[in-house]
């Protein structure tokens, strides 16, 4: 039986008289590993900012763990359990890289503000968790020892790192990461591919992940959408996809018409 976590149908949005995205239906089962490609301008970060509740479908329903999602605002979009990183990296800059998690993961906190005015002894209990809750994603992430250090200082690759390991200390059920490799080098690429895999599985997460880094995408994804002009062309496995005409003429290009023929 498989199991349902978060289902899109017939979503949609137009922005003046641009339809971005159109009649896209989509869905996610628990524990999956699914890849959203697609060229410049297809509408996939469009498609995630509707899953997040930046922008209002103007058609469609989006459905999380069986309630409607259309119409909640970010916050309680992240609070229901889906994370986003974003393809231009978004951190505290002048926070230090341990503040960053942190606050993430206040967004869970238990303690009440006024435990957090009157300092009362849950208030201690509830930082010092959260403290070393926040270390212990900084160390899965090969990122403790740069905890003091302001975000805005950290290499370019451990910065695309924070952000994944920000996402997570808000507990999701879903993650959605949005070119997480743009900018990295083929090992820092072949290294996030590697630790996406493990806290897919150590988190017990759902990751839906745009990217344009192929072989990322068709290295741990178990199924691929492709999007083109804001509609879905093909769905369906790595390899189903790489051999699919409509994929290879909009979007991967007579290189891998070639590999893939050539095979
Ligand atoms: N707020 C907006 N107002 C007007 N048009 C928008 C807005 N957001 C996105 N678009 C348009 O919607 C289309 C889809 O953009 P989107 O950023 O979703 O594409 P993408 O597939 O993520 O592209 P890329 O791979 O370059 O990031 C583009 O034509 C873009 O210009």
């Amino acid at each position: 039986m498989t199991n349902l976590l978060l289902n899109v149908e017939n979503l949609g949005i137009q922005f003046g008289g641009l339809k971005a995205v159109q009649q896209v239906n989509m869905h996610l089962n628990q524990g999956e590993l699914v890849g959203l490609i697609g060229p410049n301008g297809a509408g996939k970060t469009t498609t995630f900012n509707m899953l997040t509740g930046v922008y209002a479908p103007t058609e469609g329903v989006i459905t999380f763990q069986g309630k409607k999602l259309n119409g909640l605002d970010p916050y309680k979009v992240t609070q229901s359990g889906i994370s986003r990183t974003f393809q231009n990296i978004r951190l505290f800059k002048e926070l230090s890289v341990l503040d960053n998690v942190k606050v993430a993961n206040h967004s869970l906190a238990k303690h009440g503000i006024m435990a957090s005015i009157f300092r009362l002894p849950n208030f201690f209990t509830g930082e010092q968790t959260m403290t070393e809750e926040s270390e212990a994603f900084l160390k899965i992430f090969g990122l403790d020892k740069y905890k003091y250090e302001l975000a805005k200082n950290l290499p370019y690759g451990m910065q695309r790192r924070l952000e994944i390991a920000r996402a997570l200390a808000a507990k999701p059920r879903i993650l959605l990461l949005d070119e997480p490799a743009a900018g990295m080098n083929p090992q820092e690429t072949h290294d996030l591919m590697e630790l996406i895999a493990f806290i897919r599985k150590e988190f017990d997460l759902t990751i839906l992940l745009i990217e344009h880094d192929m072989s990322l995408v068709m290295g741990i994804c178990e199924r691929i959408y492709v999007l083109d002009h804001g509609q879905l062309i093909a769905d369906g496995t790595p390899i189903e996809i790489r051999n699919n005409p409509k994929v290879i003429e909009a979007y991967l290009g007579e290189e891998v018409a070639e590999n893939v023929t050539s095979e």
